[in-house]
């Protein structure tokens, strides 16, 4: 009793059938976990990572010892092939493992994958595999890691719809020819989507497009990394292992996703195929809309998401931001980087009152429902998982090397904030109306797509919209 040193726990079992000694080491200062077996029948030694395991699933209820241990495994062509999943899915059979082991990687009573199969019945399950998305890589990742896992723990493996996008519209289409009339049916839908946040706001905005019935039942979603900024993905900590959001499927359980409401001049225009085409937005209540679950923005980060959604940036991943950034900080001519003008207005939470924000330029003014932009890019460090806080960020135009400096203190664990300079605050609701001549300096960013507002035009935006869609995530991570 009282030992603090006491020898990490050791079994004698057995893997796929050969017999072994368990041992569960956990680092103290980190407390993550790696579970060793030595081999009897000869010397050699296998190991599992914390980080790498999806799941400890028990085999069957009359042979309580046996577990299926899946985990994602390094994929050899990975280096070499940028559309190459980076991990593979692999299982072993363990018989006898440290209870402390099965404790841990067993998936809670309210983990989804149990909840999904409402009254006994199993879940209409659909795959959206964007094969657009970040650098290609879903179609792979679908056939190396996501089908063999399902094809693993789902008994009626066949009885999903796998989807493969083949254009940008294949997502809308699909929620509206098929999730929104299901859901308001009131039939259970589990939707796994390979894809970035475009993918989930493709859905979400078909959802909200149409009339919900008295019926209407959430479908569940679970994202996986699969795009260039994966501001969803880094902010709810499904990105924290190596295992590309499996073990959050597994782990996880249902939340309300929250969305934002961005209303939009009667001008206003999405720009679509690298800002070539335009298209109108829908209208809400005669308000052309776009709803958003990641973020509203104008100035900066707008401009640099706008300018590299070209096939040419896309290949370099989420490097084509900074690339973005460096252009519009620096630009080539030698000018300084853009002082944004318009009017900005903010609605405070418990407040009825519009205020202004007391400046007449603006380098980056940002609404987001988010902590992370991208992998290590907190913008927004009070941000807690699906918390349904709008929180706004800005700043004035101080200059190319000014800007840099602040993007740089976010890429710190979002010391951007304590900076005098950078305003952050909770709010419901940011209205900018545009003064700007060129139209270039008028694009506003919800959550990747760009929307052009005309010269005199504005944007507001809300936040406490319906949630339509629940979100999987494991927030033991
Ligand atoms: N086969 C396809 N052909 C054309 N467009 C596609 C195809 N598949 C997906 N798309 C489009 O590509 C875009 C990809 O957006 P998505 O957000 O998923 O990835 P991303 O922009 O790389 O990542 P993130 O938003 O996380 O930075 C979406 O607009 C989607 O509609």
């Amino acid at each position: 009793m009282g030992n603090e040193h006491s020898s990490p726990p050791k079994t004698e079992g057995q893997v796929d059938g050969r017999p072994v000694t368990f041992t569960l080491r956990q680092d103290e200062k980190t407390g993550k976990r790696e579970l060793i077996w030595q081999e009897h029948e000869n010397a050699s030694q296998g190991r599992l990572t914390d980080k790498d395991i999806i799941a400890a699933l028990p085999v069957h209820a009359q042979i309580p010892d046996d577990y299926s241990i899946l985990y994602a495994s390094p994929n050899p062509s990975a280096p070499d092939n940028p559309q190459a999943s980076p991990v593979i899915f692999k299982s072993l059979l363990a018989t006898n493992l440290p209870q402390p082991f099965i404790h841990h990687f067993q998936p809670p009573g309210n983990a989804c994958w149990q909840l999904r199969a409402d009254n006994g019945a199993f879940p209409n399950l659909h795959i959206i595999v964007s094969s657009g998305s970040g650098t290609g890589q879903a179609e792979d990742v679908w056939t190396q890691l996501v089908k063999p896992m399902l094809q693993h723990v789902c008994p009626k493996a066949n009885a999903y719809a796998l989807h493969t996008t083949t254009s940008e519209h294949t997502v809308a289409e699909l929620a509206r020819e098929v999730f929104l009339p299901q859901a308001n049916d009131g039939v259970t839908q589990a939707i796994i989507l390979l894809s970035g946040d475009g993918g989930l706001v493709d859905v979400v905005n078909t959802l909200l497009a149409g009339p919900c019935s008295k019926r209407y039942k959430k479908p569940n979603a679970t994202i996986l990394p699969l795009g260039t900024g994966n501001a969803m993905a880094h902010s709810v900590g499904l990105t924290s292992d190596n295992t590309m959001g499996l073990r959050n499927l597994l782990q996880g359980a249902t939340k309300p996703l929250p969305l934002f409401r961005a209303s939009f001049s009667p001008g206003a225009r999405l720009l679509v195929d690298e800002a070539r085409e335009e298209r109108r937005l829908s209208d809400v209540n005669r308000v052309p809309t776009v709803y958003g679950a990641v973020v509203c923005s104008w100035g900066l980060h707008a401009g640099l998401v706008a300018d590299s959604d070209t096939h040419e940036y896309r290949q370099h991943g989420a490097e084509r931001f900074k690339m973005a950034a460096e252009e519009a900080l620096f630009p080539k001519d030698g000018s300084p980087a853009h002082a944004y003008r318009g009017k900005v207005s903010v609605l405070r939470p418990l407040s009825g009152e519009w205020e202004r924000v007391d400046r007449e330029t603006h380098a980056y003014v940002l609404a987001t429902l988010v902590s992370k932009l991208e992998k290590g890019f907190t913008i927004s460090p009070s941000s807690k998982p699906l918390d349904g806080k709008l929180r706004l960020v800005h700043f004035g135009a101080i200059g190319g090397q000014g800007a840099m400096d602040l993007m740089t203190k976010a890429y710190q664990d979002g010391k951007h904030i304590d900076d005098e300079r950078v305003g952050y605050e909770e709010i419901t609701g940011l209205r900018i109306e545009f003064e700007e001549e060129e139209a270039r300096w008028r694009r506003v960013c919800v959550d990747g797509k760009i929307v052009r507002v005309e010269a005199g035009g504005w944007v507001e935006v809300r936040s406490g919209v319906e949630s339509v869609l629940d979100l999987i995530i494991d927030e033991r991570t």
